[in-house]
């Protein structure tokens, strides 16, 4: 288009609007995410939310509903929107983008998403992920998972949907922990320690000790929401994560949830594995760049042939054609966020670095693939090039 021809400036700012963060409810039936979901959505943070959730009917906020919109959007009288995913999610969330770019609603902070409690959060991830557009209007923010103080244990026994909850959360609430409060035999000891063991990055909260607020349950995005810059160090949270000597460092101050690394609990007395050894929480981190078309392989690997194992992963990662700018990945299952690339590294750690959290697959089979990808010579491991470049290699899987 020629300068004469283009359009006069518009005073309406250019360009592609910031995504919405969005942010996944999950807990387990009964766990407390209708009372927690009652409770934040007074808080003034909550301003400019739309909460979307599965059945009207199931869920206590009628006496917050005021307005019913035409699309199925709902009102509150506190001036978040409420919706019901009867129909489907990308639907709503298409419904929710209609509002803000045609104007009915002037600004759409946040959507958060409540699931129910057999629901495995992953397939609503999904639908954003793999949404073409939804990709780039809305970004993942939180995965926020209740878990019930009391049952808590019994449930992660026995559910393996509760596991997955729990493994693929970014911010575990612990909620009804007044009721332990009024039963001092009831130890929350060994619930944090099985809650640390499946997903030692999470940061737990507690709702009895007024943790559960929006600020600490959504803040788990990698752009810090006030300053806009990418805190990755928060974001990973890998510190938490086991030191491969049984060491963990972990944010909460409950004083039982430490020290159970994987391989090592038998030497505890709370043996919180043992019902479930298949989940494996683990780090990454080297030195050594990775050039972007190994990067790709080994995503493509990992998603093609273990992503139902892959319940969740994280990295920031340093590329061998430009280290100086890091990219940013993660997963869940076979679908990955698209990559973005950061203008600098956030401090001075300028390591790659991953967290993991897989079912079924092992923390040695991931090093030594990415290893093996990432150029190190390993005796035991095939070289990158006879695995790129075999014409023998699984079709799609080639030197690019
Ligand atoms: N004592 C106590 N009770 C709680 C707490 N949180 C929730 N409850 C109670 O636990 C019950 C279940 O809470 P809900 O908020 O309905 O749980 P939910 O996860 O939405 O339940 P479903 O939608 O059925 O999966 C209710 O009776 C709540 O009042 C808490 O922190 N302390």
């Amino acid at each position: 288009m020629s300068q004469s021809q283009s359009a006069p400036v518009s005073a309406k700012p250019r360009g592609p609007k910031p995504p919405i963060p969005l942010s996944v409810i999950t807990g387990f039936l009964g766990s407390g995410k209708t009372t927690l979901l009652n409770r934040i959505l007074k808080d003034p943070a909550m301003a400019d939310t739309a909460v979307i959730i599965n059945e009207f009917g199931e869920i206590g906020l009628d006496h917050l509903l005021v307005d019913q919109a035409g699309d199925g959007i709902l009102e509150l009288s506190s001036g978040c929107l409420c919706c019901t995913i009867r129909g489907d999610l990308v639907t709503t969330l298409e419904n929710l983008l209609r509002r803000v770019d045609n104007g009915r609603m002037d600004r759409l902070a946040r959507v958060v998403i409540e699931t129910t409690g057999l629901a495995d959060p992953a397939p609503i991830l999904h639908t954003v992920m793999l949404h073409p557009y939804l990709v780039l209007r809305y970004r993942l923010e939180s995965v926020v998972t209740l878990v019930d103080a009391v049952n808590g244990l019994d449930t992660l026994k026995e559910h393996e949907e509760a596991r997955r909850q729990a493994a693929v959360a970014d911010r575990i609430v612990l909620t009804k922990t007044d009721l332990l409060e009024k039963d001092p035999a009831r130890d929350p000891g060994p619930l944090l320690a099985r809650l640390t063991n499946l997903n030692p990055g999470a940061r737990i909260l507690d709702t009895q000790k007024g943790e559960a607020v929006p600020s600490r349950l959504f803040d788990a995005g990698l752009y810090n929401p006030e300053t806009k810059i990418p805190d990755v160090a928060k974001w990973l949270n890998a510190e938490a994560f086991d030191d491969g000597h049984g060491h963990k460092h972990h944010d909460h101050d409950h004083g039982h949830g430490h020290g159970h690394g994987h391989g090592h609990h038998h030497d505890h007395a709370h043996d919180v594995n043992r019902h479930d050894d298949k989940i494996r929480a683990f780090t990454l981190a080297t030195d050594r760049p990775i050039s972007a078309a190994s990067l790709e392989m080994f995503l493509d690997l990992l998603r093609s042939a273990h992503g139902p194992k892959l319940l969740r992963m994280k990295g920031v990662v340093k590329l061998a054609e430009d280290p100086g700018r890091p990219v940013v990945i993660h997963g869940v299952q076979h679908v990955f966020h698209p990559p973005a690339t950061l203008e600098a590294w956030p401090d001075d750690d300028h390591r790659t670095r991953m967290v993991f959290i897989t079912y079924d697959l092992p923390e040695g089979f991931i090093r030594k693939l990415f290893e093996a990808f990432s150029g190190a010579l390993l005796p035991d491991t095939p070289d990158p090039r006879a695995m790129t470049e075999n014409p023998l290699a699984i079709s799609g899987f080639t030197a690019r």
